[in-house]
Formats: structure tokens, sequence, C-alpha cells
């Protein structure tokens, strides 16, 4: 039977208990009105001591133990009055709108046929943890459809969470990256960009992104890995340990791929797979990205091109769905 994935976007981001807490994030800056009213009383106070300091620091200035004082009073009370409230991914946005960066990924052929690329450093690092931030209140189960019918969630095939990007500048920055690395390509080719979001155990059966009959096909996928690591913080965690830790399984693999390839792939496969699938088994590797070509020229499915989605043993994986169509994208 063949499967694949379509998820249409949601206008407005449905907010699931069971999407739970945001992971990992950029560090965002505490906003102004996330500390709340209280803080502006020392911040008042402080003001009122500025001439005082000013003069004692001109006095005194000569003992450090004094400018070390009045520096670390300015750091704590004044500095925040001036600072701007801006956060991290709202710079990276501003920065996107203005122009997308020079990005240079490396890229590295892995078959011609089917056409599987290898590409590191797909993402930067400041990307990725823009995209795990913006995907958080946009998380559903992952649908799943057989043929032409849609079903809401099937964890058999498919057990994971998606959420559909909005438009950004950031993801526009991505989504047009994806096309120029296509040769000439209109953005309009492109599905909304979908993050998925695997626990332990979460797994994507074997299947292919096409399947016969589709009217407007996928004709290229690139899969994406944002995260690879312990899994969602509990509160009390001061985040360094779960950092830390990386995930365990969660390859992509082609069961039925059957070339061969050298020794110095398996810093991006898994060498050792034990898992009995066949074929090859890519490791989600933060930043690197799949790419491949699900048709023939001809426009007819490649068979080698059937994947999974490997079960998560440990952590959490999270990765980044952008599928081509062969024509305008038009969503279902
Ligand atoms: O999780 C993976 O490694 C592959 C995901 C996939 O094939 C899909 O979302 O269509
Ligand atoms: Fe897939």
């Amino acid at each position: 039977m063949i499967f694949h994935t379509f998820v249409t976007k949601t206008s407005s981001p449905s907010k699931l208990p069971e999407c739970g807490q945001p992971f990992a994030m950029a560090s965002n800056p505490v906003s102004q009105k996330e500390r709340g009213p209280s803080s502006k009383i020392p911040s008042l106070f402080s003001l009122l001591l500025l001439p005082l300091l000013s003069v004692c620091y001109v006095q005194w200035g000569r003992f450090s133990p004094v400018q070390d004082a009045i520096k670390s009073f300015y750091t704590a009370h004044l500095q925040p009055l001036t600072a701007s409230p801006r956060s991290a991914t709202q710079t990276l946005a501003a920065q996107y709108a203005a122009a997308c960066p020079d990005h240079r990924p490396k890229t590295h052929i892995f078959s011609t046929d089917p056409l599987i690329i290898y590409v590191q450093d797909y993402l930067s690092r400041n990307e990725i943890d823009y995209l795990l931030d913006l995907a958080v209140p946009y998380y559903q189960k992952s649908p799943v459809s057989k043929g032409f019918n849609l079903e809401a969630y099937d964890a058999e095939i498919r057990s994971s969470m998606s959420a559909v990007l909005p438009a950004d500048p950031v993801v526009q920055c991505i989504e047009q990256r994806s096309v120029d690395f296509q040769g000439f390509m209109p953005r309009s080719r492109l599905e909304d960009i979908q993050v998925v979001k695997y626990a332990v155990a979460d797994h994507f059966r074997p299947h292919f992104d096409w399947f016969s009959g589709m009217a407007n096909p996928r004709v290229s996928t690139f899969f994406v890995y944002l995260a690879c690591d312990g899994g969602e913080r509990p509160a009390h965690d001061d985040g360094n340990d779960s950092e830390m830790r990386q995930c365990e399984g969660g390859a992509t693999q082609f069961p039925h791929y059957e070339g061969f390839f050298a020794r110095s792939w398996c810093k991006f496969i898994d060498c050792e797979d034990d898992s009995g699938a066949g074929g090859v088994a890519f490791k989600p590797i933060v930043g690197n990205a799949l790419f491949w070509a699900n048709l023939y020229p001809n426009g007819t499915g490649h068979p080698g091109v059937w994947h999974a989605g490997m079960p998560v043993k440990k952590g959490r994986k999270v990765g980044l769905n952008i599928f081509t169509r062969r024509d305008t994208w038009v969503p279902e």
C-alpha cells in the first residue's frame, strides 16, 4: 500500500493540549511585559540616583571597588531601561526581511538513480532555533493520506506531531533556498513547509511521498534535521543536561537502496544499523538535509525512494519537510 503525507495549512494556530510546552528555544530575552510592573520600581529609583552616582564616580573613580559597584548597579538597574526589548527571533526575522543571507551548504551526491543528495549545513543554528520556536503553537497530530483519502491520524502508520509553518521572512528565505537548489523554479511550486516532531517510539512507516495518479505530484523532497536531543525539557530542568543528550534511533531509511557507498559515508549513515530494514539509514544530524527526486524524468514515481522515519529510541527527533510540486501548489 502506498502512503504519503498531506497537511493543509491552518489559518490560525490550534492550541492542542498534547502539544505541550515549548522545548529548547533560542535564548529569548525576557520582554518588558513579562518582567511585570514591579520591575519598574527599582528602575525609577535608579533614575533618581543617577546624578548622585555620577558625582560618586567622578570623586571616587580612582578606587576600583567604587567603580565596580557603580558598574554592577548600572548593569542591573539602568541598562535594562535603555536596552531594546527585541528578541533574537525578532532580530533574525528583521534581518531576513531585509535580505536573505548568502548561504552555501555543502552537497554530496549519494546516488544518481534515484537522485539522493546529502546536504551538510542546510540550515544554520539560528534558523533552526527560529523554526523550532515558530512551530510551537501549530503542532497537530500528523495526518496520513492513503492514496486520495486523507486520514486524520493513524499511529500505526505515522505517529508524530506536524506543524505547518506560517509565511514569515525566515521561512520565505528557506523556501527560496530550496527552490534555488533545484535550478530555476518559482517558489509557488513549494507546499507550505512543515515541521514534524517524533517522541520515543514515534515513527513513519515506509512510504512514498508521491502516489500514482496525483494530479500535481511531488517531484522532490527535502528532509532537514532540526533536533535530535534529550526531548522536551521538564519545567525544573536548568537546560544543560537535556541539551547535551542526543536522540537515538530516528534514522531516515531507504530500505530498497541497493547501491554501494564508501566507508567515509559512515559519518552520515548508520553503518551499524541493526534494524533489519535493509538499504541505507541516514542519521538525524542536526542542520543537515537529505534531498531526493521522487519521480523519473518522465514523471513516473521512482521505486527507489521508498523510505521511512525509523522509530526514535531515546529523546526526540524534529525534522522539516519541504515538498516541491511539479506545478504551482494549490492547498487541497
Ligand atoms: O522522519 C523521517 O526521517 C522521514 C519523514 C518522512 O518521510 C516524511 O515526513 O514524509
Ligand atoms: Fe516521506
